[in-house]
């Protein structure tokens, strides 16, 4: 005791009071360093300002890759529905302590999960990451460890070889993701092959033009529309631009969108490198929904009135044109290499402004089969080049219209290619039987009316110009249907 405060006085007295005052200073640091050094906690939350967080999307990804000795447990699964022997994959649980290190630094993590409004209708579980470090590596931590787990994600995610479909979970205004095993390549589809090839060159300069985007002031995105009759691939093709970009799909159906927030948040959810897909809009833009509401308007008037206005005040819906201005906008400028891809059968019905250039900046029509498209059919089924048969094939793919499914659906009867093209022949002598007499039944229609028509007119000496109109149209829409081809009549078959 008597040692320590003869120390102090020497102390106090020879060494001047700068010098002891910094190494008060740096004793107090050394001291708090080794003694006093509080943790910090980081919160990643799976949310950020409204929208999903991508820290909280790399971080799980990342930690994954990190689990050690001291990690308690684990989540594995897969979400493979093609094949319940896919391997498993791990994921954290909630609860569980991960310990990373990192250019000697400790980082311990753990994945928590609260529900948020329980009981009310918008509860949902909220989850985020706690990091838990030392204080002083506060900066250390967002300015090169975070950078790390999001970079070393980034590139876990570009190997990873599968791709995902994910779907629009309307209940929880999310993507439920699955894994993408569609089998179609441009090698099986059946289409011309200068269409095909076309194609091909369009993505691949696509995907090279980050650059050129950039310098002309646009969004590195691009617009598909694939229209034709039911049946020619557009859904294989859209497989097909998948397999060969390695992008992932996002399939969305609008009409289960409830609001423009939600179309929002979805959107703002996908990600890099993607198609987002539109089937059959035709069915969804505006002008199929209003005529719809209002045959059901009619049909129900009284009854469901109350409730249709009341439903339609909750949730005014989203529209085609509204998805595209979004897409237009803020989407634009928040990703890239963006494909958008749009299919209908009835490209007719949809309003010019949602395809014009900029938008659906590529429109392909998938046709009726043509003898190339069967060739290339014939020998993906039935492993057959040639054929005795194929000259009676050809002649009948020029005069019938048949769609490429119709011919593999013939196809894939039998492994015999005798038997299966002789089904297919068959196949098309019937479609040109049922077509003649569809046609001949037109034909009898006019006749039927003027039948009438001359008995009203006996009856009331009235014959209308108006009358012949209907018959002579009816004789040109059996005309033209009987003489629809494989590609440019293809509107009119649709209808049948
Ligand atoms: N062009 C094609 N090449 C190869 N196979 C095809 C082609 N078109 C259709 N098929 C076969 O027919 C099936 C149905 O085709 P697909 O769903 O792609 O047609 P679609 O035009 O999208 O039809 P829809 O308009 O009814 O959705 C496919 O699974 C595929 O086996």
């Amino acid at each position: 005791m008597l040692r320590f405060s003869t120390f102090f006085m020497v102390f106090g007295n020879i060494i001047p009071s700068a010098i002891r005052e910094a190494i008060g200073d740096w004793l107090h640091g050394l001291f708090s360093r080794i003694f006093f050094d509080s943790e910090f906690t980081f919160n990643i939350e799976d949310t950020w300002q409204h929208f999903h967080n991508e820290t909280y999307r790399a971080v799980g990804v990342y930690l994954p890759t990190r689990i050690g000795p001291s990690t308690a447990s684990l989540v594995i699964g897969h979400n493979d529905h093609n094949d319940i022997m896919a391997p498993v994959q791990p994921a954290i649980a909630v609860g569980s302590t991960i310990v990373d290190h990192f250019q000697g630094h400790r980082f311990e993590w753990v994945l928590c999960e609260k529900n948020e409004n329980p009981g009310s209708f918008n509860s949902r579980k909220k989850r985020w990451y706690k990091l838990k470090c030392r204080k002083k590596n506060r900066e250390f931590v967002t300015e090169t460890y975070i950078p790390h787990v999001c970079r070393a994600a980034d590139e876990i995610i570009k190997e990873r070889d599968g791709l995902s479909i994910f779907t629009y979970n309307k209940d929880d205004a999310y993507w439920d993701a699955t894994v993408f095993k569609h089998p179609s390549t441009f090698e099986t589809l059946a289409m011309d092959p200068a269409q095909k090839q076309e194609i091909i060159s369009d993505l691949d300069l696509f995907v090279q033009r980050k650059d050129f985007f950039r310098s002309v002031g646009r969004a590195w995105k691009r617009g598909y529309l694939l229209y034709g009759p039911p049946g020619t691939g557009k859904s294989s093709l859209v497989a097909a631009i998948a397999n060969h970009l390695k992008f992932n799909v996002y399939d969305l159906q609008l009409q289960s969108v409830k609001s423009d927030s939600d179309l929002r948040t979805v959107l703002t959810a996908t990600t890099n490198r993607s198609i987002l897909l539109l089937e059959d809009v035709d069915c969804s833009s505006k002008s199929t929904e209003t005529k719809l509401s209002k045959e059901e308007e009619d049909k129900h008037k009284d009854k469901h009135k109350q409730r249709d206005e009341k439903k339609s005040s909750i949730n005014p819906g989203v529209t085609l044109s509204g998805l595209l201005n979004f897409i237009d906008g803020l989407w634009s400028t928040c990703g890239d290499e963006r494909i958008i891809i749009l299919t209908t059968n009835h490209k007719e019905k949809l309003d010019p402004a949602l395809l014009r250039p900029g938008r659906m900046d590529v429109h392909i029509h998938m046709g009726y089969c043509s003898f190339a498209g069967f060739v290339l059919l014939a020998d993906k089924y039935l492993g057959v080049k040639e054929h005795s048969l194929f000259k009676v094939i050809e002649a009948w793919m020029q005069k019938v219209a048949v769609t490429p499914a119709e011919v593999a659906q013939q196809l894939m009867k039998t492994n015999d290619a005798q038997v299966a093209l002789d089904g297919l022949i068959q196949f098309c002598k019937n479609k040109e039987k049922e077509k003649a007499e569809a046609a001949a039944a037109a034909a009898k229609a006019p006749v039927v009316t003027a039948e009438l028509q001359a008995e009203e007119v006996s009856k009331k000496s009235e014959a209308t110009a108006t009358e012949k109109d209907i018959s002579s149209q009816s004789e040109s829409q059996s005309g033209d249907s009987s003489s629809s081809s494989s590609s440019s009549s293809s509107d009119d078959d649709d209808e049948d």
